[in-house]
């Protein structure tokens, strides 16, 4: 397949039902050929409209969609070369595995022996050799899924839309199944397109998160950015992992690289800031500190002066496994979190009740938009 042809772009693309409601309000984003993008959103922010839009299955009401330079709005799934993977798998209960993988062929008219050692082939490259002559109500969730995937994959399509594609499986199942999409992704060396309301599924999975609110991008990018620098406490919260709390600004430190903040009835605290960017004294900023930056002193320890602190009690704690997740008194009205690796936790403990310090590197504290 010559390269480009899976690049989705989707430029001013408005997605009304009634003429007033905009489940899809203004979107414009690029994804890469062979990218695994993931769509990322609570109930109703109109992922799944942006889905079936690519795939052909609904128009926009304005805006161009192109796959591979091409427009294709208008065109017919089969004519964009998109594939559809649904949550309910749709396969067919009275067909084989085999079968059903071959099914797409024959409707578009490809002669029996051609289309068997076709659905053979993929067969093979999914790995379900076994289970090519079973009915799906033989076969589990996982591996319904995978059939669900050969099917859709068989016709060769240049971008492959999920739509919540691990949602009915179980948590260890989809951990999994998880993993082998990737791998599957990587195998057919096509562009993915999965929407997902798990915040750990976009990031284990995905080369590019849109992290969607209201028919609006909020922010897109690589996992990391978006789960390491998020640009502003919507995506910071949804994402999780995150102290987000609002404070004050004392004072812009012209040229130093940081502005003073003071969160509510707490001693001011330093926050880096990129050149030019500084809020204005007096104004209220959203400040981003991770979990995992957060360490926790007792008070009577001696503090290094690169750190920035705030004091607490520890209102609750819960055992992680790897880490113990330590609930300290909320800042303002912003609950603050800290993830104490576990061996680090234990070796000088705290129960509940306990004054402790919170304390991480200034220049780890973001200043979010
Ligand atoms: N056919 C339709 N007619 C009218 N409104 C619709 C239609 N389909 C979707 N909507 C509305 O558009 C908005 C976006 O829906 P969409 O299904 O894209 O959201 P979503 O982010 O995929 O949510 P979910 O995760 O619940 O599937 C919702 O407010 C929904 O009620």
């Amino acid at each position: 397949m010559a390269k480009g042809r899976g690049e989705i772009e989707l430029a001013g693309i408005v997605k009304s039902y009634d003429g007033v409601t905009r489940a899809v309000d203004g979107i414009n984003l690029k994804i890469p050929d062979g990218a695994y993008c993931c769509f990322l959103g609570p109930s109703g922010c109109g992922k799944t409209t942006i889905l079936r839009m690519i795939a052909g299955h609904e128009d926009p009401t304005d805006g161009e969609i192109l796959i591979g330079g091409e427009d294709v709005v208008g065109l017919a799934p089969v004519e964009r070369r998109t594939a559809m993977m649904f949550q309910s798998y749709a396969l067919f209960p009275h067909l084989t595995v085999r079968d059903n993988i071959a099914f797409a062929l024959r409707v578009r008219g490809m002669a029996k022996a051609e289309r068997l050692k076709a659905a053979d082939a993929m067969i093979e490259k999914v790995k379900l050799g076994e289970l090519a002559d079973r009915l799906p109500n033989q076969l589990s969730g996982g591996q319904q899924q995978r059939v669900a995937l050969a099917r859709a994959a068989i016709t060769e399509p240049r971008v492959l839309l999920l739509d919540e594609p691990l949602s009915a499986l179980d948590e260890q199942l989809r951990v999994q199944m998880r993993a082998e999409l990737r791998r599957m992704q990587q195998d057919l060396g096509i562009t993915f397109v999965h929407v997902t309301h798990t915040q750990q599924e976009a990031i284990a999975l995905a080369d590019m998160v849109v992290v969607m609110e209201k028919g609006h991008i909020r922010q897109a990018g690589p996992a990391r950015d978006v789960y390491a620098f998020p640009k502003d406490r919507y995506v910071a919260e949804f994402l999780g992992g995150q102290n987000v709390f609002t404070a004050k600004v004392e004072a812009t430190g012209a040229g130093e690289g940081f502005v003073t903040v003071r969160p509510p009835d707490l001693q001011p605290i330093r926050v880096p800031v990129a050149p030019g960017r500084a809020p204005d004294a007096g104004s209220l900023a959203d400040i981003a500190v991770r979990r995992d930056d957060v360490a926790l002193l007792k008070p009577s320890e001696s503090v290094d002066p690169a750190l920035s602190t705030l004091p607490g009690r520890v209102r609750a704690l819960e055992y992680q496994g790897s880490f113990v997740k330590v609930m300290l008194d909320p800042v303002g009205r912003d609950e603050f979190i800290a993830y104490v690796p576990e061996r680090t936790f234990f070796a000088t403990p705290f129960q509940v009740g306990d004054l402790a310090v919170a304390a991480w590197q200034a220049g780890h504290a973001r200043l979010l938009a």
